[in-house]
């Protein structure tokens, strides 16, 4: 039986979020039902909300998180009723060209539930990447769940299903940062500082930390940053320079997603070394760059989705090194809002006084 819960829900392109009531029905096959007991508030759900880079409305939001499978349907075998799981972005064919190849972020055949979630009037529902977890209970496709150690905290699991996974695997997966690099990160939010964490984690030498905001410098040097640079006061660039022996760094990630971030990034990092893009920009966006300047430096212009993450392998092992106490997810969780709290978590964000809020059920 097709039940109603409460759900976060944006009507129109810019319009404040409301709680409203939603049905979520029976998961057909293939499908599951999951009780959401956390969801991180990401500033892609900012996006969403502002319509910058979707069109559809009513948009239910809500994208990092973790709960517990309520019912499976038929033909469903990952994950069963009761297990502890991570969302994650897409339920992957497994056998396209990208799946063989170890990228399923770029899967030909990725699919969400086919049902929809609605508004009691029977109108649908456009779920934030087929999640849509900021309400009490969500529909999603079997293959979004990835079943996790239930020791860890859901808040904590929750951030591994957008962002801090994004950030890390920015740095350990796309930017295959290695033991002794030098790392810059240029935006140190809950991605950014993600970023850095993973940098930490792979072993690298150096890593510098970058933001306007003195107070996402000081929990990156909690995180493991070596260096900081406050670039409202210092040249990023020239700072990023100095700090690598006059080379540039290894591996530079860009975590704000503008052109003067990007250029940035682009002419911090040593000849033959990395950008990798994980902020997300605006379709109005445009770069513009010498094309010598491309031609001249040898290494690798990368983009970072979902920190090219594979969930099944990906998530166990980072809940296995935070239980561990390896690796501090608890550092991102700002604070812990009720549903009715995202449109002011949406403020503190744009403040900059959160890393992470978290909607706990
Ligand atoms: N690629 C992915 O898979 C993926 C996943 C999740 C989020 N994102 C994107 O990553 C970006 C960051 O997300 P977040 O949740 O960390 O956001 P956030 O708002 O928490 O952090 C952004 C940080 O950038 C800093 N900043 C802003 N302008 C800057 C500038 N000019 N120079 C240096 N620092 C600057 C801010 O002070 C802030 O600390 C967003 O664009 C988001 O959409 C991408
Ligand atoms: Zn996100
Ligand atoms: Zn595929």
């Amino acid at each position: 039986m097709a039940q109603v819960v409460r759900g976060v829900i944006a009507r129109a392109k810019g319009a404040p979020v409301e709680v409203v009531p939603i049905v979520v029905p029976d998961p057909g096959p293939g499908e599951a039902v999951v009780k959401v007991q956390a969801c991180g508030v990401c500033h892609t759900d900012l996006h969403y909300r502002e319509g910058g880079i979707n069109d559809e409305f009513p948009f239910l939001l809500g994208h990092e998180a973790a709960g517990v499978v309520e019912a499976v349907g038929e033909g469903v075998d990952n994950v069963a009723p009761g297990d502890f799981v991570i969302l994650n972005w897409r339920a992957v064919c497994g056998r396209c060209r990208s799946c063989r190849r170890g990228r399923p972020q770029y899967c030909f055949a990725t699919h969400n539930a086919k049902q929809k979630m609605t508004l009691e009037d029977g109108t649908e529902l456009s779920p934030a990447l087929g999640i849509g977890a900021f309400a009490e209970k969500t529909l999603v496709a079997a293959g979004q769940c990835t079943k996790v150690d239930p020791a860890a905290s859901p808040a904590a699991a929750g951030l591994l299903g957008c962002g801090v996974m994004a950030g890390l695997g920015a740095a350990i997966n796309t930017g295959q940062v290695s033991r002794g690099d030098s790392v810059a990160v240029i935006g140190c939010g809950g991605v950014g500082n993600a970023a850095v964490t993973g940098a930490r984690l792979a072993g690298a030498s150096r890593i510098i930390a970058v933001d306007v905001d003195e107070r996402k410098l000081v929990t990156a040097r909690g995180l493991g940053a070596t260096h900081t640079v406050n670039s409202r006061e210092t040249d990023a660039v020239e700072a990023i320079r100095e700090l690598t022996g006059g080379n540039g760094a290894d591996v530079v990630i860009d975590a704000v997603g503008r052109p003067e971030t990007y250029k940035q990034a682009f002419y911090a990092r040593d000849l033959a070394g990395t950008v990798v893009l994980v902020g997300v920009p605006t379709p109005e966006m445009t770069l513009e760059l010498p094309l010598l300047d491309v031609f001249g430096r040898g290494g690798a212009l990368k983009s970072s989705w979902y920190g090219d993450c594979l969930p099944e392998r990906d998530f166990p092992m980072l809940i296995d090194l935070y239980l561990q106490g390896r690796l501090d997810l608890d550092a991102f969780v700002s604070e812990t809002i009720p549903l009715d709290g995202v449109e002011e978590a949406f403020a503190r964000m744009h403040r900059g006084e959160v890393l992470r809020s978290v909607v706990v059920l």
